[in-house]
């Protein structure tokens, strides 16, 4: 029985291991996660700058954390499509752009969220 906790445990670090490992990765290779990276920079700074409460640096992260998930994951489709059938097929076209689409959704409505907490703030500025 303790063995096999240590072995969950170990396989838990392991995972944790492989999935940082495919973060690197996505960081290192995609040039639309090292656009969210650098937005996420900005937009903390942002946050800092106006220093937003602490339900907007949650739901400021929360979009954030969305977009940049479901970007990975159209990433990992996208290579998955590619590695079935590297050759022009309307199934894998539509795959991808269904899977685009995804990244569009998050993406719009994380710009919501961003405009929710941050349009407010500029009105008032623009009214002083
Ligand atoms: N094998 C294919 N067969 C048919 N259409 C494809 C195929 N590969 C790509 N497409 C079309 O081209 C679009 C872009 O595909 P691509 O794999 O280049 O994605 P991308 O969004 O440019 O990805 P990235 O910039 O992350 O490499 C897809 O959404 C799809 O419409």
């Amino acid at each position: 029985m303790e063995q096999k906790k240590q072995n969950f445990v170990i396989n838990r670090i392991e995972s944790l291991k492989y999935a940082f490992i495919g973060a690197v990765y996505l960081i290192k290779t995609e040039n639309a996660i090292k656009v969210h990276c650098v937005s996420t920079i900005l937009l903390s700074l942002l946050g800092y700058f106006t220093n937003i409460t602490r339900t907007e640096w949650m739901l400021q992260f929360l979009a954030i954390g969305l977009v940049i998930s479901v970007e990975a994951l159209n990433t990992s489709i996208e290579k998955i499509a590619d590695f079935i059938q590297p050759d022009f097929d309307k199934k894998i076209g539509t795959i991808k752009d269904v899977s685009a689409g995804a990244v569009l959704f998050a993406g719009l409505f994380g710009a919501v969220i961003v405009a929710f907490i941050y349009i407010p703030k500029l009105m008032l500025f623009l009214s002083q």
